[in-house]
Protein backbone atom coordinates (compact mmCIF):
# COMPACT_ATOMS: atom_id res chain seq x y z
CA UNK A 1 0.00 0.00 0.00
CA UNK A 2 1.28 3.91 -0.20
CA UNK A 3 0.77 6.46 1.49
CA UNK A 4 2.04 9.91 0.13
CA UNK A 5 2.40 12.26 3.26
CA UNK A 6 2.51 15.95 2.98
CA UNK A 7 4.63 17.84 5.55
CA UNK A 8 7.95 15.82 6.84
CA UNK A 9 7.96 17.91 10.57
CA UNK A 10 7.64 16.64 14.08
CA UNK A 11 4.26 15.01 13.90
CA UNK A 12 4.54 13.73 10.19
CA UNK A 13 7.50 11.75 10.92
CA UNK A 14 6.79 11.10 14.72
CA UNK A 15 3.34 10.10 14.28
CA UNK A 16 1.73 9.63 11.09
CA UNK A 17 5.09 8.05 9.27
CA UNK A 18 5.16 5.03 12.22
CA UNK A 19 1.59 4.34 12.31
CA UNK A 20 1.09 4.32 8.51
CA UNK A 21 4.49 2.08 8.48
CA UNK A 22 3.18 -0.27 11.30
CA UNK A 23 0.64 -0.69 8.65
CA UNK A 24 2.70 -2.13 6.15
CA UNK A 25 2.66 1.65 4.00
CA UNK A 26 5.38 2.94 1.75
CA UNK A 27 6.01 6.04 2.44
CA UNK A 28 6.54 9.36 0.04
CA UNK A 29 6.84 12.04 2.15
CA UNK A 30 6.28 15.68 0.41
CA UNK A 31 7.96 18.54 2.11
CA UNK A 32 9.47 21.70 2.08
CA UNK A 33 12.64 21.41 3.23
CA UNK A 34 15.55 19.97 0.37
CA UNK A 35 18.16 18.70 3.47
CA UNK A 36 15.15 16.44 5.03
CA UNK A 37 14.27 15.01 1.23
CA UNK A 38 17.99 14.23 0.45
CA UNK A 39 18.24 12.65 3.47
CA UNK A 40 14.77 10.65 3.12
CA UNK A 41 15.44 9.61 -0.38
CA UNK A 42 19.15 8.33 0.84
CA UNK A 43 18.59 6.20 4.28
CA UNK A 44 14.80 5.21 3.03
CA UNK A 45 14.40 5.45 6.78
CA UNK A 46 14.13 6.36 9.97
CA UNK A 47 14.51 6.05 14.17
CA UNK A 48 11.31 7.27 16.55
CA UNK A 49 12.30 6.94 20.29
CA UNK A 50 9.79 7.13 22.94
CA UNK A 51 10.76 9.58 25.52
CA UNK A 52 10.39 7.52 28.45
CA UNK A 53 12.33 5.41 31.02
CA UNK A 54 12.69 2.35 28.36
CA UNK A 55 13.62 4.56 25.46
CA UNK A 56 11.77 1.93 23.17
CA UNK A 57 12.92 2.74 19.26
CA UNK A 58 11.12 2.13 16.31
CA UNK A 59 12.65 2.29 12.94
CA UNK A 60 10.53 3.55 9.56
CA UNK A 61 11.15 1.61 6.60
CA UNK A 62 10.25 1.90 2.93
CA UNK A 63 10.05 5.67 3.16
CA UNK A 64 11.11 8.15 0.73
CA UNK A 65 10.21 12.10 -0.06
CA UNK A 66 9.73 14.66 -2.95
CA UNK A 67 10.04 17.89 -2.97
CA UNK A 68 7.05 20.47 -3.29
CA UNK A 69 8.52 21.63 -6.33
CA UNK A 70 9.13 18.56 -8.22
CA UNK A 71 5.21 19.28 -9.36
CA UNK A 72 5.44 16.26 -12.20
CA UNK A 73 6.57 13.47 -9.34
CA UNK A 74 4.17 14.84 -6.71
CA UNK A 75 1.36 14.52 -9.54
CA UNK A 76 2.33 11.10 -10.15
CA UNK A 77 2.68 9.71 -6.40
CA UNK A 78 -0.79 11.39 -5.98
CA UNK A 79 -2.45 9.45 -8.78
CA UNK A 80 -0.96 5.98 -7.50
CA UNK A 81 -1.60 6.50 -3.75
CA UNK A 82 -3.67 4.22 -1.52
CA UNK A 83 -3.90 7.01 0.97
CA UNK A 84 -3.06 10.76 1.09
CA UNK A 85 -2.47 12.65 4.87
CA UNK A 86 -1.32 15.62 5.71
CA UNK A 87 0.45 17.28 8.73
CA UNK A 88 1.70 20.66 7.87
CA UNK A 89 -0.35 22.89 10.17
CA UNK A 90 -3.99 23.80 9.02
CA UNK A 91 -3.21 27.13 7.26
CA UNK A 92 -1.21 25.21 4.81
CA UNK A 93 -4.03 23.20 3.91
CA UNK A 94 -4.88 25.65 1.02
CA UNK A 95 -1.59 25.27 -0.43
CA UNK A 96 -1.40 21.27 -0.03
CA UNK A 97 -4.86 21.53 -1.98
CA UNK A 98 -3.17 22.80 -4.94
CA UNK A 99 -0.11 20.41 -4.63
CA UNK A 100 -2.59 17.40 -4.82
CA UNK A 101 -5.40 18.71 -7.36
CA UNK A 102 -3.16 17.73 -10.63
CA UNK A 103 -2.89 14.21 -9.20
CA UNK A 104 -6.30 13.76 -8.19
CA UNK A 105 -7.86 15.53 -11.57
CA UNK A 106 -5.86 12.63 -13.20
CA UNK A 107 -7.01 9.80 -11.19
CA UNK A 108 -10.67 11.11 -11.53
CA UNK A 109 -10.25 11.75 -15.62
CA UNK A 110 -9.24 7.60 -15.54
CA UNK A 111 -11.76 6.68 -13.21
CA UNK A 112 -9.24 5.41 -11.35
CA UNK A 113 -9.34 3.26 -7.44
CA UNK A 114 -11.12 5.30 -4.28
CA UNK A 115 -8.85 7.40 -1.96
CA UNK A 116 -9.11 8.90 1.06
CA UNK A 117 -7.58 12.05 1.99
CA UNK A 118 -6.95 13.21 5.90
CA UNK A 119 -5.86 16.41 7.41
CA UNK A 120 -4.06 15.58 10.20
CA UNK A 121 -4.21 18.76 12.01
CA UNK A 122 -5.11 20.65 15.16
CA UNK A 123 -8.03 21.91 13.86
CA UNK A 124 -11.76 21.15 13.24
CA UNK A 125 -12.74 19.72 10.49
CA UNK A 126 -9.60 20.10 8.73
CA UNK A 127 -10.26 17.60 6.18
CA UNK A 128 -13.39 18.91 4.91
CA UNK A 129 -11.60 22.39 4.73
CA UNK A 130 -9.32 20.54 2.48
CA UNK A 131 -11.64 19.28 -0.04
CA UNK A 132 -13.53 22.58 -0.29
CA UNK A 133 -10.27 23.53 -1.58
CA UNK A 134 -9.94 20.60 -3.76
CA UNK A 135 -13.12 21.00 -5.24
CA UNK A 136 -12.61 24.59 -5.75
CA UNK A 137 -9.67 23.27 -8.10
CA UNK A 138 -11.06 20.47 -9.80
CA UNK A 139 -13.07 21.13 -13.02
CA UNK A 140 -16.88 20.94 -12.35
CA UNK A 141 -17.15 18.14 -14.77
CA UNK A 142 -15.16 15.98 -12.29
CA UNK A 143 -16.84 16.65 -9.39
CA UNK A 144 -19.70 13.72 -9.82
CA UNK A 145 -17.12 11.37 -9.77
CA UNK A 146 -14.97 13.15 -7.16
CA UNK A 147 -17.91 12.63 -5.11
CA UNK A 148 -18.16 8.84 -5.81
CA UNK A 149 -14.13 7.71 -5.61
CA UNK A 150 -13.18 10.37 -3.02
CA UNK A 151 -13.60 10.86 0.87
CA UNK A 152 -11.79 13.75 3.13
CA UNK A 153 -12.65 11.79 6.69
CA UNK A 154 -12.20 14.79 9.58
CA UNK A 155 -9.71 13.12 12.14
CA UNK A 156 -8.25 13.92 15.68
CA UNK A 157 -4.62 13.14 16.02
CA UNK A 158 -3.03 13.78 20.15
CA UNK A 159 1.13 12.89 20.57
CA UNK A 160 3.40 15.45 22.10
CA UNK A 161 6.16 16.04 19.74
CA UNK A 162 8.67 19.01 20.58
CA UNK A 163 10.96 20.78 18.44
CA UNK A 164 14.29 18.93 18.43
CA UNK A 165 18.06 19.36 17.12
CA UNK A 166 19.16 15.48 16.82
CA UNK A 167 22.34 14.14 15.16
CA UNK A 168 20.37 12.26 12.66
CA UNK A 169 18.15 15.31 11.81
CA UNK A 170 15.60 12.56 10.42
CA UNK A 171 15.48 10.69 13.86
CA UNK A 172 12.93 12.02 16.22
CA UNK A 173 11.80 11.76 19.84
CA UNK A 174 8.17 11.48 20.89
CA UNK A 175 5.96 10.77 23.90
CA UNK A 176 4.97 7.43 24.52
CA UNK A 177 1.29 8.32 24.69
CA UNK A 178 -0.74 8.96 21.29
CA UNK A 179 -4.16 8.92 20.00
CA UNK A 180 -5.79 8.99 16.42
CA UNK A 181 -9.41 8.58 15.92
CA UNK A 182 -10.89 8.96 12.21
CA UNK A 183 -14.67 9.95 11.70
CA UNK A 184 -16.00 6.37 10.72
CA UNK A 185 -18.93 7.15 9.26
CA UNK A 186 -16.72 8.88 5.89
CA UNK A 187 -14.65 5.84 5.15
CA UNK A 188 -15.53 4.18 1.64
CA UNK A 189 -15.89 0.58 1.42
CA UNK A 190 -12.07 0.48 0.23
CA UNK A 191 -10.80 1.57 3.50
CA UNK A 192 -7.43 -0.13 3.57
CA UNK A 193 -7.23 0.39 6.95
CA UNK A 194 -4.99 1.86 9.55
CA UNK A 195 -3.42 -0.33 13.08
CA UNK A 196 -4.06 1.04 16.56
CA UNK A 197 -6.77 3.78 15.32
CA UNK A 198 -9.58 4.56 16.85
CA UNK A 199 -13.12 4.44 14.62
CA UNK A 200 -16.09 7.16 15.85
CA UNK A 201 -19.67 7.90 14.39
CA UNK A 202 -19.10 11.33 15.51
CA UNK A 203 -16.18 13.42 15.52
CA UNK A 204 -17.05 16.49 17.13
CA UNK A 205 -16.78 15.31 20.57
CA UNK A 206 -13.27 13.52 20.09
CA UNK A 207 -11.74 16.44 18.33
CA UNK A 208 -13.39 19.19 20.71
CA UNK A 209 -12.10 17.25 23.75
CA UNK A 210 -8.57 17.01 22.28
CA UNK A 211 -8.48 20.83 20.96
CA UNK A 212 -10.56 22.05 24.45
CA UNK A 213 -8.47 20.01 26.67
CA UNK A 214 -4.92 19.40 25.14
CA UNK A 215 -4.40 22.23 23.39
CA UNK A 216 -5.97 24.50 25.27
CA UNK A 217 -3.95 23.61 28.67
CA UNK A 218 -0.79 23.46 26.63
CA UNK A 219 -1.36 26.94 24.83
CA UNK A 220 -2.20 28.21 28.37
CA UNK A 221 0.88 27.09 29.83
CA UNK A 222 2.81 28.58 26.85
CA UNK A 223 0.97 31.94 27.01
CA UNK A 224 1.25 32.42 30.99
CA UNK A 225 4.89 30.79 31.29
CA UNK A 226 5.80 33.48 28.19
CA UNK A 227 4.49 36.02 30.35
CA UNK A 228 7.06 35.12 33.05
CA UNK A 229 9.96 34.37 30.89
CA UNK A 230 10.00 30.63 30.93
CA UNK A 231 11.04 28.69 28.04
CA UNK A 232 9.99 25.25 28.40
CA UNK A 233 5.94 23.88 29.24
CA UNK A 234 7.39 21.69 31.78
CA UNK A 235 9.25 24.43 33.60
CA UNK A 236 5.85 26.35 33.52
CA UNK A 237 4.76 23.29 34.94
CA UNK A 238 5.89 24.02 37.99
CA UNK A 239 5.52 27.19 38.85
CA UNK A 240 2.11 26.92 41.35
CA UNK A 241 0.28 30.16 39.94
CA UNK A 242 1.08 28.81 36.57
CA UNK A 243 -0.32 25.32 36.95
CA UNK A 244 -3.05 26.58 39.08
CA UNK A 245 -4.45 28.62 35.79
CA UNK A 246 -4.31 25.79 33.67
CA UNK A 247 -6.55 23.54 36.10
CA UNK A 248 -9.03 26.44 36.52
CA UNK A 249 -8.64 26.97 32.73
CA UNK A 250 -9.29 22.92 32.07
CA UNK A 251 -11.90 23.09 34.78
CA UNK A 252 -13.81 25.99 32.56
CA UNK A 253 -13.40 23.53 29.16
CA UNK A 254 -14.31 20.63 30.90
CA UNK A 255 -17.21 21.85 32.52
CA UNK A 256 -18.81 22.65 28.64
CA UNK A 257 -17.21 19.55 27.25
CA UNK A 258 -19.58 17.66 29.84
CA UNK A 259 -22.63 19.32 29.27
CA UNK A 260 -22.30 19.54 25.70
CA UNK A 261 -20.90 16.21 24.66
CA UNK A 262 -22.72 14.16 27.63
CA UNK A 263 -18.44 12.94 28.92
CA UNK A 264 -18.62 11.41 32.02
CA UNK A 265 -17.32 14.64 34.73
CA UNK A 266 -14.54 11.86 36.39
CA UNK A 267 -13.95 10.38 32.74
CA UNK A 268 -12.98 14.06 32.04
CA UNK A 269 -11.53 14.53 35.36
CA UNK A 270 -9.04 11.45 34.94
CA UNK A 271 -8.79 12.72 31.05
CA UNK A 272 -7.15 16.55 32.43
CA UNK A 273 -5.17 14.70 34.86
CA UNK A 274 -3.12 12.62 32.26
CA UNK A 275 -3.18 15.83 30.22
CA UNK A 276 -1.59 17.65 33.02
CA UNK A 277 1.12 14.55 33.45
CA UNK A 278 1.53 14.59 29.82
CA UNK A 279 2.82 18.62 29.91
CA UNK A 280 4.99 17.56 33.08
CA UNK A 281 7.17 14.74 31.06
CA UNK A 282 10.42 15.37 32.18
CA UNK A 283 11.91 13.30 29.19
CA UNK A 284 10.61 16.02 27.25
CA UNK A 285 11.55 19.68 26.42
CA UNK A 286 9.05 21.33 24.91
CA UNK A 287 9.50 25.24 24.15
CA UNK A 288 7.07 27.72 25.37
CA UNK A 289 7.50 29.15 21.69
CA UNK A 290 6.86 26.19 19.53
CA UNK A 291 3.17 25.46 21.67
CA UNK A 292 2.55 29.17 21.53
CA UNK A 293 3.33 29.37 17.91
CA UNK A 294 1.04 30.93 15.45
CA UNK A 295 -1.07 32.79 18.15
CA UNK A 296 -3.63 34.37 15.49
CA UNK A 297 -4.54 31.08 14.82
CA UNK A 298 -5.06 30.23 18.12
CA UNK A 299 -7.24 33.00 18.88
CA UNK A 300 -9.46 32.34 15.73
CA UNK A 301 -13.36 32.11 16.59
CA UNK A 302 -13.53 28.55 15.87
CA UNK A 303 -10.17 27.44 17.69
CA UNK A 304 -9.01 26.17 21.16
CA UNK A 305 -9.99 29.73 23.17
CA UNK A 306 -12.78 31.48 21.74
CA UNK A 307 -14.87 28.52 20.71
CA UNK A 308 -15.14 26.98 24.62
CA UNK A 309 -15.22 30.58 25.80
CA UNK A 310 -18.52 31.37 23.89
CA UNK A 311 -20.14 28.42 23.92
CA UNK A 312 -19.57 27.92 27.94
CA UNK A 313 -20.35 31.63 28.58
CA UNK A 314 -23.67 31.09 26.73
CA UNK A 315 -24.26 27.69 29.03
CA UNK A 316 -24.04 30.16 31.45
CA UNK A 317 -20.66 29.06 32.74
CA UNK A 318 -17.90 30.95 34.13
CA UNK A 319 -15.17 31.91 31.67
CA UNK A 320 -12.77 34.05 34.18
CA UNK A 321 -9.94 31.98 33.26
CA UNK A 322 -10.01 31.47 29.43
CA UNK A 323 -10.74 35.21 29.32
CA UNK A 324 -6.88 35.51 31.16
CA UNK A 325 -5.03 32.89 28.60
CA UNK A 326 -6.59 35.04 25.58
CA UNK A 327 -5.57 38.29 27.48
CA UNK A 328 -1.77 36.44 27.89
CA UNK A 329 -2.03 35.18 24.18
CA UNK A 330 -2.93 38.93 23.15
CA UNK A 331 0.86 39.70 25.29
CA UNK A 332 2.87 37.25 23.04
CA UNK A 333 5.18 39.29 20.96
CA UNK A 334 8.24 37.01 19.84
CA UNK A 335 9.63 38.19 17.05
CA UNK A 336 10.67 35.13 15.39
CA UNK A 337 7.13 33.79 14.97
CA UNK A 338 4.96 36.22 11.87
CA UNK A 339 1.86 36.09 13.53
CA UNK A 340 3.06 37.37 16.74
CA UNK A 341 4.47 39.76 14.86
CA UNK A 342 1.00 40.66 12.93
CA UNK A 343 -0.50 40.27 15.99
CA UNK A 344 1.32 43.22 17.99
CA UNK A 345 1.55 45.01 14.84
CA UNK A 346 -2.15 45.13 14.37
CA UNK A 347 -2.45 45.89 18.46
CA UNK A 348 0.01 48.42 18.36
CA UNK A 349 -1.66 50.14 15.08
CA UNK A 350 -5.70 49.42 15.99
CA UNK A 351 -6.00 47.95 19.84
CA UNK A 352 -6.47 45.11 21.44
CA UNK A 353 -10.08 45.92 21.38
CA UNK A 354 -9.92 45.87 17.29
CA UNK A 355 -8.13 42.36 17.81
CA UNK A 356 -10.79 40.93 20.09
CA UNK A 357 -13.49 42.18 17.74
CA UNK A 358 -12.41 41.57 14.28
CA UNK A 359 -10.04 38.75 14.79
CA UNK A 360 -11.66 37.04 17.35
CA UNK A 361 -15.55 38.13 16.48
CA UNK A 362 -16.01 39.01 19.80
CA UNK A 363 -18.10 42.26 19.96
CA UNK A 364 -17.81 45.11 22.37
CA UNK A 365 -21.34 44.28 23.80
CA UNK A 366 -20.75 40.84 24.53
CA UNK A 367 -19.35 40.74 28.28
CA UNK A 368 -16.23 38.64 27.10
CA UNK A 369 -14.48 41.41 24.92
CA UNK A 370 -14.65 43.48 28.05
CA UNK A 371 -13.36 40.87 30.57
CA UNK A 372 -10.63 39.91 27.98
CA UNK A 373 -10.07 43.90 27.98
CA UNK A 374 -10.44 44.43 31.41
CA UNK A 375 -7.16 41.31 32.00
CA UNK A 376 -4.96 42.61 29.13
CA UNK A 377 -4.87 45.87 30.83
CA UNK A 378 -4.09 44.46 33.89
CA UNK A 379 -1.40 42.08 32.54
CA UNK A 380 0.39 45.51 30.41
CA UNK A 381 0.78 47.18 33.97
CA UNK A 382 2.30 44.27 35.32
CA UNK A 383 4.90 44.00 32.73
CA UNK A 384 5.99 47.21 32.57
N1 LIG B 1 3.99 18.44 17.20
C1 LIG B 1 2.92 18.08 17.88
O1 LIG B 1 3.02 17.84 19.08
C2 LIG B 1 1.59 17.93 17.18
C3 LIG B 1 0.67 17.01 17.72
C4 LIG B 1 -0.59 16.86 17.13
C5 LIG B 1 -0.91 17.60 16.01
N2 LIG B 1 0.02 18.48 15.51
C6 LIG B 1 -0.38 19.22 14.30
O2 LIG B 1 0.33 18.66 13.20
C7 LIG B 1 0.61 19.68 12.26
C8 LIG B 1 2.12 19.74 12.04
O3 LIG B 1 2.75 20.07 13.25
P1 LIG B 1 4.28 19.78 13.50
O4 LIG B 1 4.51 19.99 14.95
O5 LIG B 1 4.66 18.50 12.90
O6 LIG B 1 4.94 21.00 12.71
P2 LIG B 1 6.35 21.05 11.96
O7 LIG B 1 6.63 22.47 11.73
O8 LIG B 1 7.34 20.21 12.71
O9 LIG B 1 6.06 20.30 10.59
C9 LIG B 1 5.29 20.81 9.55
C10 LIG B 1 6.04 20.52 8.27
O10 LIG B 1 5.18 20.77 7.16
C11 LIG B 1 5.95 21.35 6.16
N3 LIG B 1 5.05 22.04 5.24
C12 LIG B 1 4.41 23.21 5.42
N4 LIG B 1 3.62 23.48 4.36
C13 LIG B 1 3.77 22.45 3.51
C14 LIG B 1 3.21 22.14 2.27
N5 LIG B 1 2.33 22.95 1.68
N6 LIG B 1 3.56 20.99 1.66
C15 LIG B 1 4.44 20.15 2.24
N7 LIG B 1 5.01 20.39 3.44
C16 LIG B 1 4.67 21.53 4.07
C17 LIG B 1 6.92 22.28 6.88
O11 LIG B 1 8.03 22.58 6.09
C18 LIG B 1 7.26 21.42 8.10
O12 LIG B 1 8.38 20.60 7.85
C19 LIG B 1 0.02 20.96 12.84
O13 LIG B 1 -1.28 21.14 12.32
C20 LIG B 1 -0.04 20.68 14.31
O14 LIG B 1 -1.01 21.44 14.96
C21 LIG B 1 1.25 18.66 16.07
O1 LIG C 1 0.33 22.41 17.01
P1 LIG C 1 -0.37 23.65 17.52
O2 LIG C 1 0.40 24.89 17.19
O3 LIG C 1 -1.79 23.69 17.11
O4 LIG C 1 -0.38 23.52 19.10
C1 LIG C 1 0.82 23.40 19.82
C2 LIG C 1 0.78 22.18 20.73
O5 LIG C 1 -0.21 22.39 21.71
C3 LIG C 1 0.45 20.91 19.95
O6 LIG C 1 1.33 20.71 18.88
C4 LIG C 1 0.47 19.69 20.88
O7 LIG C 1 1.78 19.32 21.18
C5 LIG C 1 -0.28 18.54 20.22
O8 LIG C 1 -1.51 18.95 19.75
C6 LIG C 1 -0.41 17.33 21.12
O9 LIG C 1 -1.19 16.39 20.45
Amino acid sequence: MKAVHFGAGNIGRGFIGLMLAKSGYEICFVTRNYKQVTALRQQQSYVVTMAGETKEQWRVNHVTALHVNELREVKARVADADLITTAVGASSLRNVAAQIAPGIELRLLNESKPLHIMACENALKASTQLKKWVYALLPAELHEAANRLLSFPNTAVDRIVPHQKNKDPLSVVVEPFSEWVIHQEALLDSFPGIHGVKYANSLEPYIERKLFTVNTGHSSAAYHGYLKGISTIQEAMQDDRIRDRIEQTLDETSKLLVDKHGFDEQEQQQYVNQTLRRFSNSALTDSITRVGRSPLRKLSAAERFVRPAIQAYNLGHGVTNLASSIASALHFDYHADPEAEILQLAIGQKGADHVIRRHMGIPEEHALHDEIMKEYKRIQIFKV
